[in-house]
């Protein structure tokens, strides 16, 4: 069985979960997605203190925030509320709230160090927070991934390194979980496969071992095993994807296509491979621009433990908020000291 570990790479929630289910059917699934679609446009909300207190955007934008306020959130599947995690003495995350609705496409930005990633794998169920909740489709998820909890929302973590399994040829690491926990047949799996690897701009390449890959042909490997699901299920669960730093060391070219890929599976509301779409909404960690201008619409800005500003993504560069200014010009004055 797989051992969901912070070594495996593309951490599917196990869709074939026993717990309490929330899962609608496919029909109530694709009007709950029309309904929430609009959320993509509208104005961040849940700014804390530290947001309110330096964004001019919250100010102009108070009458629509408080519209939204009044909206309920049976659009919101994953909310992080008050979430605090240290190591030993390093205190990384010290209040994070945020939420992330369906249809959204979000971006993480900050400092190097600030808690970036560790915010990603507290929402996968990979880290427990120390203090705070992490809450699955409105249902608080009272520890780690291995909990049952969580089913009606399946969470896939792209890692930062790609993370493939070095001894498996690139169609066992696309098909890992379908290989591992699905009832479909190698020669299904070995299709689908396929089909997804062409959908991220892979041919041929199925018996190679990543050794053989580049830089960027892994990440898209990687992508397509995040990608992949049971087609054979009958209920299509959403799905959060969450990436960690995709586009980190591509050539410009190559983020591009990245970038692209990552937006096309949500836009298209299809999966990979044309059926259906199961991404719901996803989550980017990123310091790269291109990948902030092309693949998010709104950002989260996390700095010393906190979201300190939130906004839609062309709202960055006029954010008044200095540390915005800052990072977003990568000067080397300002509030922000390395
Ligand atoms: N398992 C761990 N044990 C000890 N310290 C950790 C652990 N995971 C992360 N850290 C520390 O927590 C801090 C935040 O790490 P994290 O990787 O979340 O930052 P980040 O914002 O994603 O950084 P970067 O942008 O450089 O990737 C760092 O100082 C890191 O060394």
């Amino acid at each position: 069985m797989l051992s969901l570990s912070s070594s495996s790479s593309s951490l599917l929630r196990p869709s074939s979960s026993s717990g309490p289910s929330i899962v609608v059917p496919r029909r109530s699934f694709i009007s709950f997605r029309r309904k929430v679609s609009c959320c993509c446009i509208a104005p961040p909300q849940n700014l804390d203190n530290d947001a309110t207190k330096f964004d001019s955007l919250t100010k102009s934008g108070g009458g629509m925030r408080k519209q939204r306020e009044l909206e309920n959130d049976s659009d919101v599947l994953i909310e992080c509320r008050d979430v605090y995690k240290s190591f030993g003495e390093k205190h990384i995350l010290k209040g994070v709230s945020f939420k992330i609705r369906h249809g959204e496409a979000v971006g993480v930005i900050g400092p190097s160090g600030t808690g970036k990633s560790t915010i990603l794998k507290i929402m996968a169920g990979l880290l427990a927070p120390d203090k705070g909740e992490v809450y699955i489709r409105g249902k608080k998820r009272a520890g780690l991934i291995s909990d049952e909890e969580i089913s009606g929302l399946r969470i896939g973590l792209v890692f930062q390194s790609a993370a493939l399994f070095d001894s498996l040829s690139v169609r066992e690491n696309v098909g890992f979980l379908l290989y591992e926990r699905s009832k479909m047949s190698e020669n299904q799996i070995s299709e689908l496969v396929t089909q997804t690897l062409a959908a991220v701009g892979l041919k041929g390449v199925e018996n190679r071992l990543p050794s053989e890959l580049s830089g960027g042909m892994k990440k898209r490997v990687a992508l397509a095993r995040s990608l992949i699901f049971d087609t054979t299920k009958e209920v299509i669960e959403p799905e959060v994807l969450l990436y960690d730093e995709p586009t980190a060391g591509l050539d410009p070219i190559a983020s591009t296509v990245v970038e692209d890929l990552i937006r096309s599976v949500h836009m298209t509301d299809e999966d990979a491979v044309g059926k259906p779409g199961k991404i719901a909404s996803y989550l980017v960690v990123t310091h790269q621009h291109s990948t902030i201008q092309r693949a998010v619409d709104r950002l989260l800005f996390l700095y010393e433990g906190k979201i300190v500003w939130q906004g839609m993504t062309h709202e960055f560069t006029t954010s008044t908020n200095p540390i915005v200014q800052q990072f977003a010009t990568g000067s080397l004055d300002g509030p922000i000291r390395y």
